[in-house]
């Protein structure tokens, strides 16, 4: 893991955004794994200065809120719509999500698992840190789960999103497994945002824990991890 320091989210996110450029100037057609939340969003918006570059680009959303209606505006769909489709103009049939709250999860994880074995590995997965170390909402646990699943998420993730901790049901989360994040070509792995010493710290102690999912990226022989300074 290749690890930056920048002086500020801006940076960050410019760092970030030209680390995307770069790779898609080689491959028009690239996979692109995207997460939601903060600490992409400004690194998204960079990208949609260049959004002719994007006109071959797949995007897949990465993971999604279980309980919610894909018309929240809290949904992972939402930003996925705001920050990513819109701007960069991915039409339709350039992007691979799926429900906030299926009929079957196992079918839903299915379909989307069968999607990444036809059409992956990913190019590009960007993670960002959550302040208990998970990626996507790949939590820490006794065990992670390889493939695309069904996840119990920790009161620290559901209390990150209001619309979930106010729910009437259990949120739960659906999200791409490990396996295929170890498998992408490139993580970019951004982290900033309050509330992620700890976090931060286990990373940098260098060894591999299921109850820090982050650490597995040491494993990953091409992560490009960028650290906004305001975070340490
Ligand atoms: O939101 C997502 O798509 C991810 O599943 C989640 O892992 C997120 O990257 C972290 O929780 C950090 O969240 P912030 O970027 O909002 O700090």
């Amino acid at each position: 893991m290749k690890i930056s320091y920048l002086e500020n989210y801006d940076s960050l996110s410019q760092y970030a955004a030209k680390l995307v450029m770069d790779e898609v100037q080689l491959k028009r057609d690239l996979l692109f794994c995207a997460a939601t939340g903060n600490s992409p969003t400004g690194m998204y918006a960079e990208m949609a200065k260049n959004k002719s570059l994007f006109d071959r680009m797949r995007v897949v959303k990465m993971d999604e809120w279980g309980i919610i209606p894909l018309s929240h505006p809290d949904s992972c769909e939402s930003y996925i719509k705001k920050h990513v489709l819109e701007p960069l103009e991915i039409p339709a049939e350039r992007y691979v999500g799926f429900d906030t709250a299926p009929e079957s999860v196992v079918a839903e994880c299915t379909r989307m698992q069968n999607f990444i074995s036809d059409q992956g590995p990913f190019d590009i997965c960007i993670l960002g840190l959550g302040k208990n170390a998970h990626i996507a909402f790949n939590e820490p646990a006794d065990f992670l789960q390889p493939y695309f699943h069904k996840a119990v998420l920790a009161p620290s993730t559901i209390q990150h999103d209001p619309a979930l901790s106010q729910g009437p049901e259990p949120a739960y989360g659906l999200c791409v497994g490990m396996k295929d994040i170890m498998q992408t070509r490139k993580v970019i792995f951004l982290i900033t945002g309050k509330g992620k010493q700890e976090a931060i710290q286990q990373i940098l102690e260098r060894k591999i824990s299921t109850q820090c999912p982050a650490s597995f990226l040491w494993l990953h022989s091409n992560v490009e991890c960028l650290v906004d300074k305001n975070s340490l």
